[in-house]
């Protein structure tokens, strides 16, 4: 950018104001305590371009299609950056190493090496892992009169991840690195850990550390494992094209990959899961015609490949469930020189975050955006930069053909086998760890799929998120 045209642009991004008590950190506080609500807020008040403390250039949000596509569409102004802090050349280094943390030629490469794990012949292959693992938790299933849904799609999506990205089986899964993950997930995501990252014990972001050495160590082990058995999953394809690369990556090298993998895939899924189900229960017209979609093309035989492309009803659903919840409110980019949105002027080293979920809540793409309407997909087909919840562009999720496969087989199975009520007075907050998900799990009471039952209104914070039927 020229000397003259920066002159011409502004600076004094719209945005709350600094708190009297508090000031900057104060603002930045407040929009911490909701932050799905004080983004959409942000947008409600100030426009496409905002900045979550006025006038404070470090950190900034573009909202709408034009604003995605530009920072979607250019990688290399627009980095990602590690959202922990973590020693040099330290197994917590190696391992927030992954895809989704890499930028230019480095990208490219492991993005390619990662490619073929992702092509729809290799989804395919995976299909049988995942009806078998849903009809295990089917089957568990019918000696119960109610579940937890939470707990059960959070189990069945780290069974699928270990099975298909690992190739280890559900029985092992108990002692293996599913539960690692799940731990290390867990000490990444404490706010203790973030704001306090301290090295020595007792500190959380100490024992986050220590634990690191140890996941990476079980990973490795794990890879060792892989490389003499030639079995179909993520990992053993990613092994073998790392083996056949110029570059030959090592183990070490891959550690990260391994991370990123499991823990974009199983949090992102276990959400859209819930709140699809969640959904329907206030919806049961749809919850009708779904029945009826699939009791007509799959009967009660097991659902094989050849269904998943033959459901548009339940595909609305999905899309219509992804676009209303997005698991991924936001995501941050840091500007790796000056650069300008609309007329403002962003410094280098700023931090500007584009919003699936603000994207999705815009009235002039979506007509009454805040209703399930799983219908209007037959008379809308967004840009990919209007509908993007697996992100666009180069970063677009590698994983989102192989998540919208898991969607479909899974709730088409219990769609095929149950039905789903609430209990009285079932209230569902929601949260933002990783992805929105709900902050207490809920009990779903179960029934014979005969015809969808009326359901009693969902109450809490979802509320404030989604216009129910009366
Ligand atoms: C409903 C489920 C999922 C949702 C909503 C979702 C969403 C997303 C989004 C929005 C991004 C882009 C983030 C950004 O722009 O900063 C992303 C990236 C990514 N996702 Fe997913 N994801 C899902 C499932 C999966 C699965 C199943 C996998 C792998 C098994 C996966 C692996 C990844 C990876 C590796 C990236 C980084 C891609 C890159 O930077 O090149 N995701 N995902």
């Amino acid at each position: 950018m020229t000397q003259n045209n920066k002159a011409l642009l502004k600076t004094d991004i719209p945005g709350p104001k600094p708190l009297r008590i508090g000031g900057n950190i104060g603002t930045r506080f407040a929009f911490s305590l909701d932050r799905v609500q004080s983004v959409m807020d942000l947008y409600t008040h100030f426009g496409h371009i905002a900045a979550m403390v006025a006038h404070d250039t470090r950190r900034v949000f573009a909202f709408g299609p034009i604003f995605n596509h530009q920072i979607l569409s250019n990688p290399k102004l627009f980095h990602v950056v590690p959202f922990l802090k973590a020693p040099a050349n330290s197994a917590l280094e190696r391992l927030g190493h992954g895809l989704i943390m890499m930028n230019g030629d480095e990208h490219t490469y492991y993005r390619s090496l990662m490619q073929p794990s992702f092509h729809k012949q290799a989804i395919e292959s995976y299909h049988h892992d995942i009806v078998n693992l849903t009809v295990s938790m089917l089957d568990s299933w019918e000696r119960k009169e109610s579940v937890w849904i939470v707990e059960e799609m959070r189990s069945l999506t780290i069974g699928i991840a270990n099975k298909i990205l690992f190739g280890i089986d559900k029985t092992i899964v108990q002692s293996s690195i599913g539960k690692d993950f799940q731990r290390w997930l867990q000490l990444i995501t404490r706010p203790s850990t973030i704001l306090f990252p301290i090295n020595t014990l007792p500190f959380p972001y100490a024992k986050m550390l220590a634990f690191s050495s140890v996941l990476e160590q079980n990973v490795i082990a794990l890879m060792h494992q892989k490389s003499s058995k030639n079995t179909n999953d993520v990992l053993s394809i990613l092994l073998s094209s790392a083996k056949t690369s110029d570059e030959s990556p090592s183990f070490l090298d891959l550690v990260g990959q391994v991370a990123t993998l499991f823990l974009a895939s199983y949090e992102t899924t276990t959400n859209a899961l819930v709140w699809t189900m969640l959904l329907l229960t206030q919806h049961p017209e749809i919850m009708h015609n779904v029945i009826a979609e699939i009791q007509s093309v799959c009967g009660q035989s097991p659902i094989e490949p050849l269904h998943v492309r033959s459901l548009p009803y339940l595909g609305s659903i999905i899309k219509e469930s992804l676009r209303l919840l997005p698991p991924a409110i936001y995501s941050h980019r840091l500007t790796t020189e000056d650069c300008f949105l609309g007329d403002y002027h962003i410094p280098e080293g700023s931090r500007v975050s584009y919003s699936p979920y603000v994207t999705h809540r815009m009235a002039d793409l979506y007509e009454e955006p805040r209703r399930f309407d799983p219908l209007r997909w037959e008379s809308i087909n967004p840009s990919p930069y209007e509908y993007l919840p697996f992100g666009a562009g180069a970063r677009m999720c590698i994983g989102s053909g192989l998540a919208i496969t898991q969607l479909t087989i899974i709730l088409a199975m219990i769609i095929q086998r149950y039905s789903w009520k609430l209990p009285l007075n079932a209230k569902a907050h929601y949260q933002v760890l990783v992805s929105l998900g709900i902050k207490e799990d809920i009990s779903l009471k179960l029934e014979k799929p005969t015809t969808a039952t009326i359901s009693q209104p969902i109450q809490g914070t979802i509320r404030r998120l989604v216009d129910f039927p009366a």
